[in-house]
C-alpha cells in the first residue's frame, strides 16, 4: 500500500460554504435511508436522521434487505453487533446498493476485535462502499494495523492516521472519514478536515454511528461524496458544540444534540471550521 499523506495546510470559505450547501441539498431532497445498524445504536441513528432531515429506515432481513434497497437513496451497513443473518442482510442490501449505483456506507465497528468482523468487513468490501466511517482504531485496523483500538472505542488519534487512510481511501477507491477530536475526510488525493464539536461526545454511545448514516443521508443529496461525508460531520459538530454550550452532561448532550440539528441553519454549519 503507497502512503500519499493529502496536503492539510490551507483554509478556505469555498470548503465551508461548499459543506453547508451539502446540507441544504440533503434537507430538500429528504433521502430514504436504509440504515443495518446495530441493536445500541437504533434509536439515535434513527432520531439523529429525523431530526436533521432525512428519513430513516431500519431494514435488515436478507428476506427483504435487497428489495429495500432497491428503494432507498442510500444504505448502512454497520457491522456493531454483527450476526450470520444480519450479515446476509447487510451484504444483500450493499450488492444491491452498488449495482444500481447508490451510495453506501460501510461502519467496521470494532473490526480489529474478533476474526468474524474482519471476515464480514472484507466480504463487505467486496461491494465497493462509497464512504467508510470508522474511528481511528477502526481504520487502522483495515489498514492492517492491530492494537489500536479497545473494543468499540479508539486508542489513536486522527492525527496518527492521516497516512493510511489516505492510502486506504487510493487502494479501495472510495472516501474514507475518520473521526474523533478532529474530523477527517480524504477520497487519497483531497482531503477535508472539520474542528470543533464538544469534547463530551464520546460519552454518547453509537454517536459515530449516527454520524455514518448522516453521511449516507448527506451524500445522498451531493454528487461529490468527500464533500457528502464532510457535510453530515460538519452538521454533527456544529449540532454538538452548540448544544454543548447548555449540556450539563452526556444525557443532555444527546437530547439537545437532536434539538440542534432539527433548527441548524446552513450558515451555522458554514461556521464550522473546514480545513483543505
Ligand atoms: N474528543 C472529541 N471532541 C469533539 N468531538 C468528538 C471527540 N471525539 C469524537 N467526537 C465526535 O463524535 C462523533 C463520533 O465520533 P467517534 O467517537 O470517533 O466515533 P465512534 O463512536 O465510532 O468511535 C463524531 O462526530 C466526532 O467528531
Ligand atoms: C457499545 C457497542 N457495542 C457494540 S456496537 C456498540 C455501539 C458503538 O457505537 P459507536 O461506534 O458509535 O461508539
Ligand atoms: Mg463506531
Amino acid at each position: 500500500m503507497t502512503s500519499s499523506r493529502p496536503d492539510l495546510s490551507t483554509s478556505t470559505a469555498t470548503d465551508s460554504a461548499r459543506v453547508a450547501d451539502v446540507v441544504t441539498a440533503m434537507r430538500a431532497k429528504r433521502p430514504l435511508v436504509q440504515v443495518i445498524t446495530n441493536f445500541v445504536s437504533m434509536d439515535l441513528a434513527a432520531n439523529l436522521l429525523n431530526a436533521a432531515g432525512a428519513s430513516p429506515a431500519m431494514v435488515h432481513d436478507p428476506q427483504e434487505a435487497a428489495e429495500f434497497a432497491g428503494l432507498a437513496d442510500a444504505v448502512v451497513a454497520n457491522i456493531g453487533t454483527p450476526s450470520p443473518r444480519w450479515a446476509d442482510g447487510m451484504l444483500a442490501a450493499a450488492s444491491t446498493a452498488h449495482d444500481r449505483g447508490s451510495c453506501w456506507v460501510l461502519d467496521p465497528v470494532a473490526v480489529g476485535a474478533t476474526g468474524y468482523r474482519h471476515e464480514l468487513a472484507g466480504r463487505l468490501l467486496e461491494h465497493r462502499p462509497t464512504v467508510i466511517r470508522g474511528n481511528a482504531g477502526e481504520i487502522l485496523a483495515l489498514a492492517g494495523i492491530s492494537g489500536a483500538s479497545r473494543g468499540v472505542d479508539s486508542a489513536a488519534g486522527v492525527d496518527d492516521v492521516a497516512d493510511r487512510a489516505a492510502a486506504l481511501a487510493a487502494e479501495l477507491g472510495c472516501v474514507v472519514a475518520v473521526t474523533g477530536s478532529s474530523d477527517l475526510v480524504t477520497d487519497g488525493t483531497r482531503a477535508l478536515i472539520i474542528d470543533g464539536g464538544d469534547p463530551r461526545a464520546p460519552m454518547i454511545t453509537a454517536l459515530g454511528c449516527a454520524a455514518t448514516a448522516l453521511v449516507a443521508a448527506c451524500c445522498a443529496a451531493c454528487d461529490d461524496p468527500l464533500y457528502g461525508a464532510a457535510g453530515a460531520l460538519a452538521m454533527i459538530t456544529a449540532g454538538i458544540g452548540r448544544a454543548g454550550a447548555r449540556a450539563d452532561g452526556p444525557g443532555s448532550l444527546r437530547w439537545r444534540l437532536l434539538d440542534e440539528l432539527s433548527t441548524l441553519t446552513a450558515d451555522q454549519v458554514a461556521a464550522v471550521t473546514v480545513r483543505s
